[in-house]
């Protein structure tokens, strides 16, 4: 089926009075992640996904990012920014203002499921059948401990991950205790959006110390009891690649994640640690073939209605009349 077809059924099944689903992504600023979202667009519409991929925007993206995203068929959804407890941001405030927005996300409660992508995330296999897993489960993939970026945490400084538990080490416990919680990465998750757990997220987040990786180390905090883990093929997390080839088949990865330094492809020079990789090169090509594809560029009816239109709640007017937040031609939640 054409992609503009499926785009249409994708509409249909939404206003059919279904569990109503989407996907959604999350962009802040006026810089290059809106490439990120329009191949993400493309990439869903490749696979043949049947749901809508909603971009939660902050305020600092310009009128025309939201332009290009409508017209790719993206439902563009202006957020306000969660900002961190004051004076506790031992890092930049820009970076923990960009990760913490990411919970207005939960507000999105017209959608009863939602699969959330990072911007620097392409699908590459069609991943529609996670929105039938169970509710009440917070699933994500498994992040791997070994790249710098992780060099402040003990399980680097001590060699463990949790891809390979016994391998490299196994865990100290005799010394350091039961080995950490099982954490995922949270630029790949799949979740039920309810005002209740917004409440409860913000609330917490005001109380809670910034840590490096943001509100990826909150979410695990918050949801490690219902966390269950899914197979890497629903985010490859780079490092996989050269840290634990032993746990990845690529030809089986449906999803992969552009997060290591240097592997964006938009901004891709290949200079980078590990980024002159057969396989890095391949990846980067397939996402750039996606985003390069006319035929893959939306020609469905427009999914929003002028821009006057747009609602933006505050979330207080949200949480207090405690309903699907209104918004242009998304599903219905009813
Ligand atoms: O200028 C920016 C920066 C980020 N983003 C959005 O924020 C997401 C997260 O940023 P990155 O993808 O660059 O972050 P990484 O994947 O490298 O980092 C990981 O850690 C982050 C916090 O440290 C988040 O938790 C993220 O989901 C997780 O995969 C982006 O995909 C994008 O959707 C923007 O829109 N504009
Ligand atoms: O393991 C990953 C990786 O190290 C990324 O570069 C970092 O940005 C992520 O937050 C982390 O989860
Ligand atoms: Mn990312």
């Amino acid at each position: 089926m054409a992609p503009e077809a499926m785009s249409k059924v994708a509409v249909m099944a939404a206003g059919k009075g279904g569990p109503s689903r989407a996907f959604v992504t999350f962009l802040a600023g006026n810089g290059d992640y809106v490439k990120g979202v329009v191949g993400l667009a493309k990439g869903l519409r490749k696979v043949r996904s049947a749901y809508p991929l909603v971009v939660a925007v902050l305020p600092d993206v310009p009128e025309s990012h939201r332009r290009l995203l409508v017209s790719q068929g993206c439902i563009v959804r202006e957020i306000e920014p969660v900002y961190p407890p004051e004076n506790q941001t031992q890092f930049a405030m820009a970076y923990y203002v960009i990760n913490y927005s990411k919970l207005r996300i939960w507000e999105f409660v017209e959608y009863e499921k939602i699969i959330y992508l990072d911007a620097d995330i392409q699908v590459f296999e069609n991943i529609d059948h996670l929105f039938d897993l169970p509710n009440g489960h917070f699933y994500a993939v498994m992040d791997c401990f070994c790249e710098k970026t992780w060099s402040h945490t003990p399980q680097y400084k001590i060699g463990y991950c949790q891809q390979c538990p016994d391998k490299l080490v196994a865990w100290p416990a005799a010394e350091l205790g039961p080995p950490p919680a099982l954490y995922f990465n949270a630029g790949m998750f799949v979740h039920e959006p309810s005002l209740a757990t917004c409440e409860s997220l913000l609330a917490t987040v005001k109380i809670t110390t910034p840590t490096p990786f943001a509100e990826q180390d909150f979410l695990n905090m918050f949801f490690k009891d219902i966390y269950k883990p899914i197979p890497l093929v629903y985010n490859l997390v780079m490092a996989m690649l050269w840290r634990h080839p032993e746990n990845v088949e690529l030809e089986k990865v449906k999803v992969v994640h552009y997060c290591a330094a240097g592997s964006k492809p938009w901004r891709y020079t290949g200079k980078e640690a590990n980024m002159d990789r057969e396989d890095i090169k391949i990846l980067v090509k397939k996402w750039w073939d996606v985003y390069n594809d006319e035929s893959l560029d939306y020609k469905g009816p427009s999914p929003t209605t002028p821009a006057a239109e747009e609602v933006k709640p505050p979330l207080l007017t949200a949480l207090s009349e405690a309903r699907p937040v209104k918004y242009v031609k998304a599903p219905s939640a009813a």
